[in-house]
Order: C-alpha cells, then structure tokens, then sequence
C-alpha cells in the first residue's frame, strides 16, 4: 500500500514578480486593499514599513494612492538613532517618498526622538507606541545581506529579547556592531501579530541571502522572525 508523504508546509509563501515595477504595483495593491478592510471594519488602519534603500520606489506607487489616508496611521519597523536631517534616518524616506501626494493625510508616528539616550527613546518611544491600534493590519519587513530583519541584527547583544515572541515590549533599543549606528526596532512580539506580514526583497544576491539563511546555520534572524510567525509570511521578490 502507498504511504502517503508527508511534506512540512512552507513557513512562507515566495511570490516571484518578473521586474520591481511589477512587484511594487503589486505588493501596493496587497497593502491598500488590507488597509482599506481594516478602515470598514475599525475605522482606522496601521502600518508599519521597514526602511533601507529597497522600499523607496513602492513608497512613491503607495502615496498615489486612492485610501482613506487620513485614517492611515504609519510608523516604522525600526529606525536609526539618527536624526531625521541625516541621509540615514529612515523617519525621513518615508516623510520624502510615502507620505507625499494622496499619502500626505496620513498620520506618521516616528520611532526616533532627540532624546539623551538610545534606552531613553526606547521607554518614551514605547509608551507612545502603546497607544497606537495594534495589532498593525500590515508590516513590510525588510532584510539585510546579513540575514537581519528590522533592526534585529545576528550580533545584537540582545537579540534573544528582540525575538522574544511573548514579549510585552513594543519599541526596543538595538546596539550592534555591525548596524553602523544604535537602533531603535519594533519587538518581534508586535511584527508577528500583524494582520498581513510581508518581506519585500530585490535583486538575486537578496534572493541567496534569504534562501541561505533559511537553510543554513547558525540561524539568521529572518528565519527566527518566519518561523516564529503564524501564517506564512508572504515573500515578494523580483530581480
Ligand atoms: O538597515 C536597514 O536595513 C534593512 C534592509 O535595507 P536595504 O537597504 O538592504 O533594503 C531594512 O529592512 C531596515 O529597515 C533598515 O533599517
């Protein structure tokens, strides 16, 4: 008698677009219209995007558009403790790409404050993030040559904390050699209850980046981040 095979399901979904152009329209249309359901049903939608230099041109396809944007609440997945005058902040490629044109309505909560300190920022920075309507409905990851994901790099310090699934922590600081600068990140407790988690990446050496770091040792944080979600994270790629 044949045995039936028992396969383990993919803990994500890969999504191969031909170009960026075609992604970008694509994964737009996947976030407005999450959005768009979660403004019927409550009212008011969150969203947090990643920064970095990949999501620059989806920011510009999303501000243009048709949404509700004024009840759009946008923040970010992790930032650079930098202020938004440096090229680095990402608080400021969202402010220049996404909430320009239709998107300007929309209410921007940034991670970054002048604070005294990077732990400082964390705890102000949680309690405002409190207040805001988790769960997210949608969360754009990004990922680095590196395997990280948000600001939850392999030689963070406290990386077992930033993974912490049952973590009570919404906003945690980051100090990693190799981040360039301290971070300040959403908690994977936050990222992994979102209504629609996605991780957007371009080009082949991202696409080996992400396949090795679902295979190899030691495990990458973006495999801890997939494996710890509850549905499949839906993988958007294009050359
Ligand atoms: O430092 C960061 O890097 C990642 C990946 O950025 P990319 O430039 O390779 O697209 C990004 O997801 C993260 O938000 C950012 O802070």
């Amino acid at each position: 008698m044949a045995r039936k095979q028992l396969t383990m399901a993919e803990p994500y979904n890969w999504k191969e677009f031909t170009d960026r152009t075609t992604l970008e329209r694509s994964l737009a249309d996947t976030i407005v219209n999450r959005l768009a359901s979660s403004i019927t049903k409550r009212g008011k939608a969150l969203i947090a995007v990643s920064g970095g230099n990949t999501p620059k041109k989806l920011f510009q396809v999303l501000s243009n558009a048709d949404l509700a944007w004024d009840r759009v609440i946008v923040t970010l997945v992790d930032e650079r403790f930098v202020p938004p005058s440096s090229p680095r902040s990402n608080a400021a490629l969202v402010s220049e790409n996404l909430l320009q044109n239709k998107a300007a309505a929309a209410r921007f909560v940034p991670l970054y404050k002048d604070a005294t300190s990077l732990e400082d920022a964390a705890s102000s920075d949680s309690v405002d993030m409190q207040t805001l309507p988790w769960p997210a409905d949608v969360v754009i990851l990004g990922m680095g040559l590196d395997g990280h994901t948000a600001s939850f790099f392999p030689d963070a310090g406290n990386l077992a904390s930033l993974l912490d699934s049952a973590s009570t922590r919404t906003v945690l600081p980051v100090h990693a050699q190799s981040a360039g600068e301290p971070r300040l990140t959403l908690s994977a407790a936050r990222i992994l209850c979102a209504g629609f988690l996605a991780l957007h990446i371009e080009g082949s050496e991202k696409r080996a980046a992400f396949e090795q770091a679902m295979t190899n040792e030691p495990k990458k944080p973006i495999r801890s981040v997939i494996e710890a979600a509850p549905k499949p994270v839906e993988v958007f790629w294009a050359p």
